[in-house]
Order: structure tokens, then sequence, then C-alpha cells
């Protein structure tokens, strides 16, 4: 992971890498030519891409090896650079280095860190000030209890934790009046104020089991666990990656796996039936909840687990929040909402009553995107409240400047205010993050009362299926409507239209991956059956229209 600054930080604890430092490998050297020879941020990624990662040995395939946003005027840049746990990491962070260094431009190496936590840490380099959201006066947010941070870390953990349990100490000292109030004895009696001090978290811990993904997510998740259980939530963390699992990223564990193969990560074949579990990605920066059903097991376990787990998307975590966030804006003042855009952003993978829920429940608007953050961050940033996710866990919720001025200028009258402004600092506001997204969740969950059932509850989902096929040359496929409709190879798009015309409550699509090479295939219906046998024919359908030769491997 490479990001660019254009404020050199000066010192928050980061290891900085002079330009004459003697950090650039031999190996390296002509790499390290070729990109101080880059004139744009596209040449930069792509010889990151193609030279560094290929020279780098056992570099894996993982989407979020490196990437680079960069020069725009090279004196003024700062670039840091972090990596995750895989054994590839140290060359590749070498190489980023030795071709940051090699164009004069000053590097940080921010060590091992979550893909969310870079972006916040560029973020916080560029605003000097503040954090995402320094609408929020500090004062209002508790300094968090948190394990042992690593300096430049502390601003995210300070910003995110701390609003977090600033919301959700002021929940359970409102729970805590409200039961003191039932209780009350008859005016005139002596009480004692012994309940008043007593400990805010009473009631027993209850446990939220995390899948790390064998990834980055482990270590930074870790300062959270006494944090949290002073708040009654008992963080228990598997699949962290230690001994055999080292470097395992996403192997049979992580929030995409559990989302696609719709079964409880390696590691959790003990963990009760009904349990709160969640799941991570190797970067951290997805998210995903499920709960083993009994008689189920772990994806390193070899059995194929149980098609009744219950699953908690990227659609109902982005449904959860839309929920929470409107009650709370319907709290304020009519004339202060007055012309604030909210704006809701989903992709064609999005199940289709989660889209019907938003539109006809919630009565917000909501816009399609083609697949990846950057056209789903772009579309949400244009409102006031832009809220983003995509299926597979990966989203945020992004409040504009605007609103939190309005926000803060009523915050000291309206509680509501000041929870949304409280809000928009435990939210990421620099890109999805599964450690962000665990505690609005969390919190959500323990303000409203909910159970993971009633969370489930709040719409049904569509029986749906992906699968993933390979043709002989992906491109021939292209895309229009934000990837719902096929325009090439001729006549495929129409034979889809027949195949889905027959099926009811049928929707289906197929695009090229942006990311592999497979043509991925999405549907949906009214029964499973249904939408099983509507991704197959459409698949079929690809395939031969596409240039497949024979039955579909
Ligand atoms: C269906 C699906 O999950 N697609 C993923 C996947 O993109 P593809 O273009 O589908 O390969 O990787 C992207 C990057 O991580 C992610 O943004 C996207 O949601």
């Amino acid at each position: 992971m490479i990001t660019a600054s254009h404020n050199p930080i000066e010192d928050n604890g980061v290891k900085m890498v002079e330009p004459d430092g003697g950090m650039l490998p031999q190996a390296f050297e002509p790499i390290a030519t070729e990109l101080a020879n880059c004139s744009s941020d596209e040449e930069v990624a792509s010889v990151l891409r193609d030279r560094v990662m290929a020279s780098a040995p056992a570099a894996t395939s993982g989407a979020h090896g490196a990437h680079a946003t960069a020069p725009v005027a090279r004196g003024a840049l700062t670039v840091l650079v972090g990596h995750d746990t895989r054994p590839s990491a140290p060359a590749l962070m070498a190489a980023a280095l030795a071709g940051v260094h090699a164009m004069g431009v000053h590097a940080h190496s921010c060590g091992c860190v979550t893909t969310p936590q870079l972006h916040f840490l560029v973020y916080i380099a560029n605003h000097p000030t503040g954090s995402p959201a320094a609408a929020v006066p500090a004062a209002q947010a508790a300094a968090p209890a948190t394990g042992p941070v690593s300096p430049p870390l502390q601003s995210y953990y300070d910003t995110i934790v701390g609003a977090f349990l600033t919301l959700m100490e002021e929940h359970q000292q409102q729970q805590q009046q409200q039961q003191q109030q039932q209780q009350q004895p008859p005016a005139g009696s002596s009480s004692s104020s012994s309940t008043t001090t007593a400990a805010i978290s009473t009631s027993p811990a209850d446990t939220v089991y995390v899948d790390c993904a064998n990834g980055v997510g482990a270590a930074q998740l870790q300062p959270l666990v006494p944090a949290l259980a002073g708040v009654g939530i008992r963080l228990q963390l598997r699949n962290t990656g230690l001994g055999a699992a080292a470097g395992l990223l996403n192997c049979k564990c992580g929030a995409d796996f559990v989302q696609k193969e719709r079964l409880p990560p390696s590691d959790f074949a003990d963990v009760p039936a009904g349990a709160r579990c969640c799941s991570v990605d190797g970067d951290a920066d997805r998210l995903v909840y499920f709960s083993p059903a009994a008689g189920s097991s772990g994806g390193g376990s070899g059995s194929s687990g149980s098609s009744s787990m219950g699953l908690w998307d990227g659609d109902k975590v982005a449904m959860l929040a839309a929920v929470f966030i409107r009650d709370l804006m319907s709290q304020l003042p009519a004339e202060l909402m007055e012309g604030v855009q909210v704006c809701c952003v989903q992709t064609a993978y999005a199940n289709g009553a989660s889209t019907a829920y938003l539109r006809d429940v919630l009565q917000l608007p909501v816009v399609c995107t083609p697949t990846g953050v950057k056209y789903l961050h772009e579309a949400a940033h244009g409102a006031d409240l832009g809220l983003y996710f995509e299926s597979n866990g990966h989203g945020t919720v992004l409040f504009s400047a605007r609103l939190r001025e309005r926000l803060a200028a009523v915050a000291g009258s309206h509680p509501a205010a000041r929870q949304l402004l409280l809000l928009s600092r435990l939210i990421n506001q620099t890109v999805g993050d599964a450690i962000s997204g665990l505690l609005l969740v969390e919190l959500i969950l323990r303000r409203k009362g909910w159970s993971l059932a009633q969370w489930q509850g709040l719409y049904t989902d569509l029986p749906s299926r992906q699968l993933k096929l390979k043709v002989p040359d992906r491109t021939s496929i292209t895309t229009a409507d934000a990837e719902r409709v096929c325009v090439s190879p001729a006549g495929l798009q129409e034979a889809i239209d027949a195949i889905v015309a027959k099926v009811p409550q049928g929707r289906a699509f197929a695009r090229p991956s942006g990311t592999e090479d497979a043509v991925r295939v999405y549907a949906e219906a009214g029964s499973q059956e249904a939408a099983d046998a509507l991704a197959r024919e459409v698949a079929q359908a690809v395939y031969d229209l596409a240039g497949g030769v024979g039955p579909r491997p």
C-alpha cells in the first residue's frame, strides 16, 4: 500500500527515509530509475504493478499488494507506505521505498497497518489540524483506554474508538437513569446513591468472535480488546495469522470467503450456533457478520458447512447504518436538514430487496455505480451524507464538511446533532474500514437493543447466486448502465433477457472481473433453486457467445 501526502509529516513517530539514505537494494536499482522517470500517476502505478511486484520474491496474487497515488510537485510530496503481513511484504516495501526514494521524494514507512488506517494517516498528514471529522471538539470524545498502539496510529484510535466509547457510555448512562427512575422509591424516603456510581457495564460481557483472515486486522484489533471489555463487549480474535497460518491471508477465512461461500471460516468449528461472529478481510477494509448454524463447521474442516448459516453482508450493514442515521436525522428540526442531500450508493450486486428497502421503506435516494470502491466513493462524496457499501462488506458513510458544520452549530442544544457528529468520527471518513464498521454495528445493535435476528428482520434477501467462469478473452464482454447490461458480444444481452424473463422475480447480469481473469455472473430469483439455475443458464450463454467451445467447464 503506497499513498501520497502533499504535506510532509514533521514528526509523528513514523520512520523517515531520507533521499540519501541507503535503502536501495541493488536488485531494484533499474526499477527505481524507471520510477524516477515517470511523469504521471498512471505511469508510477503501472511500473509498481508490472515491475516491482513481478520482481518481489513470493509476491502473492493479493489485490492489495501495492497501489500508488503520486507526484504533483515532487518537492512537496511525502509518500506514506504501509505493508501487510505476507512474507513478500519486506521485499515489496523495500522496492516501494526505493522507487519513491529514487524520485527524490520523502517516504515514511507506517509499518504494518490496515488499508483504511493508511488512508486515515494520509488524511491526517494532509490536514494537520484535525481528524476527518474535526468539527467535533476533541473534548467531547472519551480518550480510549486501548491496548498498546504504535504512535502514528494513536490519532486513528483516539478518533474512531474515542467516539465509539463516548456514544456507548452515554447510552449506558441513559439506560441506568431509566432503570433508576423505574426503581425510584416514593418521594420523601431515603435512598442510597450507590447505584448512580455503579460501574457503567453491569451486564455480563457479550462475546463477538472475530475472524481476522490471518491478516493485518488481528494486530490492529488487539488494542480494542481492553477498550471494548470496558463497555461490556468481549472480542475474541481468531485466524490471527500466527504460527502455521502466517501469511495465509484470506485462506478459507475472511470476509470474502464467508460472503461468497456462505460458510463459517476455518477455526470456527467450536463456536456455538447462533453466536455473534464477524469476518474482516486480509487488509481489514471489508466486514461481514455471520452466525454459525447448528451442525455447521468452519471452512478449514473440509465439511460443506450449513446452508442456513446466518449472513449479514455489506448490504445489511448499510441498511443498519441507514436506519440509525435516518432516525437521528429525523430528530432534528426540519429547517436544519433543509437542502441536506442524502445519497445511498450500491452496485448491481446489491440484493434487490436491500435496494427496495432503501427506496420504498426508508425513502432514501439510491444510485447504482459500476463495481469498485472508487466509483462508489466518488458518488457518495458528492452528497452531504453519502452512504455506500458493496455487498462484499466494503463501505462507509461520508459526512460533508457542510453537514458537519451545521450539526456542530446546534450540537449543544440537540443531542441527535451531537451524536451524528460523534458518528462522523467513529466512521472512517476516508474509506471503508472493517474496524470502524465493527464498532458501528456493535454501537447500533446495543443502542437499538437489537439481536442479530432483529437486524436480519429489517428485510428479507432475495435468494441469489454468484459464480464465475473463464472465457478466451473476457474483454470481449463490455457493459453499460453500471454493468447491468452487456453491450458486447452481440446477442448476449438479448439471450440474458430471454432467460431472465422466464424466472419469477428474476434478475441477472454478467461482467468481466476487474481483478481476475474471469467473468462474473450474478443472479437472483424467488427461490434459491431458481437463482442457482438462472446463474448457470446465464453463465452458459456467456460462455457460448464469448467464444467458449462445447459445454461450459
Ligand atoms: C463481486 C465482487 O465482490 N467484486 C469485487 C472484486 O472486483 P471484481 O472487478 O469483481 O473482480 O474486487 C474488488 C476489489 O477488491 C471489489 O471492489 C469488488 O467488489
